[in-house]
């Protein structure tokens, strides 16, 4: 693992997942910061998203995991952050990619649609591939609006 301390969101479509997750990096080692939601009632996933996006932005993460019932909701409004980039992961290749060529700071995963077990190869690749650079350096410093 690349990252000794990680923040975790969700809304209610992610509320499973998120707790599973959140076990699975303790067990590991990992501090997690927990940013709700803390039941699966029904909530906003705009409520946990930008506090999960101010905790990377902030410094007080360097990555972060964001789950909702399809990925986009959580993943549309974390990346209004300028300092965010976030990917949906719906597989390790994609989370791998995300990582190398995007630096991606934020997982954003699709709770409905992966099983526990799939998220957790995702969240792995995801946290343990670096940045590769180079060209891509370049791409990711002209995402930024001007
Ligand atoms: O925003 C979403 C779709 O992009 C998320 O998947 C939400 O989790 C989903 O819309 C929640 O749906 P619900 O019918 O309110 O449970």
């Amino acid at each position: 693992m690349l990252f000794k301390k990680i923040a975790i969101g969700s809304d209610h479509a992610g509320f499973t997942l998120k707790t599973f997750l959140k076990e699975e990096m303790l067990k590991k080692g990992i501090e997690v910061l927990d940013l709700g939601t803390n039941s699966d009632d029904s909530t906003d996933y705009p409520d946990y998203a930008h506090p999960l996006a101010n905790a990377v932005e902030n410094g007080d993460c360097e990555v972060a995991i964001a789950i909702c019932g399809s990925g986009n909701g959580i993943n549309m409004t974390v990346n209004k952050h300028q300092g965010i980039r976030s990917a949906v992961c719906w597989n390790t290749e994609i989370a791998y990619l995300a990582r190398l060529h995007n630096n991606a700071n934020i997982c954003a995963l699709p709770g409905r649609f992966l099983k526990q077990q799939e998220a957790l190869k995702i969240v792995n690749a995801f946290f343990t591939t670096g940045f590769e650079g180079g060209r891509h350096k370049r791409r990711v410093e002209k995402i930024p609006v001007k």
